[in-house]
């Protein structure tokens, strides 16, 4: 049996870490999984084969324990499990605004601890996540975490002060970018088209852009301007966005979530 990692908390993110990694080939039977709702815990075992147990037991058993429940959740469970915790161990938090100084200061003295912050895309294996080191971590437990979120994407070490900015704009990010799709597609509608053809085109308009900005790496700008012809339709649409403020409305929300992120961190 190879080393063990353990989920704690199943929900959205535990989930999508989990079918990462057995997509990724990681071995069933060396990924256990602790899960509250027991209706949840059943839908996992079912799906994924993988073991669901009590997190007592997934904290004895594991090298690695993700935790991936509500910061809200994070020190009841930290409470739960820092009796059976050794050192050696490594514990990789998925939680919004969770300092790796409050995980340390919930578990014995010398257990590692790296802090990370993914994003949904993940469950695609486009994810971006980043990771940042506690006061107890070495190069092998950095690489250790890089490795379970290279599965389902790409990773980057930054910092732990710019663990707020990183929630503000790649872990929420999805979300902004879905909001912007949903406006998009009922514009079209309002346009008169229909709504199966107003989602495709836009479907295919941002993963053709995303890919654009991928492959090329050309500044956005300058794609923007390819796209705006003088006395066209783009310059028309991009001066009504600029009139309604939407550039500062999106400096205004990912403030507001890199703020939301800093009061996790106080548990309100
Ligand atoms: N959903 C997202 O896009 C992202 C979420 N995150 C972080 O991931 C964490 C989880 O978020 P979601 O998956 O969206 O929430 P969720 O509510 O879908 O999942 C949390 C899961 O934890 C379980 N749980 C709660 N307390 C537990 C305990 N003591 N033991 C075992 N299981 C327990 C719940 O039953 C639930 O299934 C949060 O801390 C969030 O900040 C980070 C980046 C992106
Ligand atoms: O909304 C949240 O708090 C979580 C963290 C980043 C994305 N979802």
């Amino acid at each position: 049996m190879g080393s063990q990692t353990a989920i704690l908390g199943a929900g959205v993110m535990g989930e999508t870490l989990l079918s990462g990694l057995v997509r990724a080939g990681r071995r069933v039977d060396n990924l256990l999984v602790g899960e509250k709702r027991a209706e949840r815990a059943a839908e996992l075992e079912q799906r994924y084969g993988v073991a669901v147990v009590t997190n007592i037991e997934a904290a004895e058993k594991a090298d690695t324990l993700a935790l991936v429940v509500k910061p809200q959740d994070m020190g009841d469970l930290l409470d739960e499990i820092s009796g059976v915790l050794r050192p050696g161990q490594l514990i990789v938090s998925l939680a919004a605004g969770i300092t790796t100084a409050f995980i340390e200061s919930r578990v014995p003295e010398g257990i590692a601890v790296v802090r990370v912050m993914p994003n949904t895309p993940a469950l695609v294996d486009e994810g971006m996540a980043a990771i940042s080191p506690g006061s107890h971590c070495d190069e092998s437990h950095l690489a250790e975490a890089e490795s379970l979120l290279a599965s389902v994407g790409k990773v980057v070490r930054v910092p732990e002060r710019q663990q707020d900015a990183v929630t503000a704009i790649s872990g929420s990010g999805p979300a902004y970018i879905f909001f912007v799709v949903e406006s998009m597609i009922e514009a079209g509608v309002h346009l008169g088209l229909p709504r199966a053809m107003a989602s495709e085109l836009v479907i295919q308009t941002l993963v053709g852009s995303a890919k654009m900005l991928r492959e090329t790496g050309t500044h956005p700008t300058v794609l923007r301007e390819q796209v705006t012809s003088p006395g066209g339709t783009t310059a028309s649409a991009l001066r009504e966005l600029e009139i309604h403020k939407v550039r500062a409305a999106f400096l205004a929300a990912m403030e507001a979530a890199r703020d939301r992120s800093r009061e996790l961190a106080e548990g309100t």
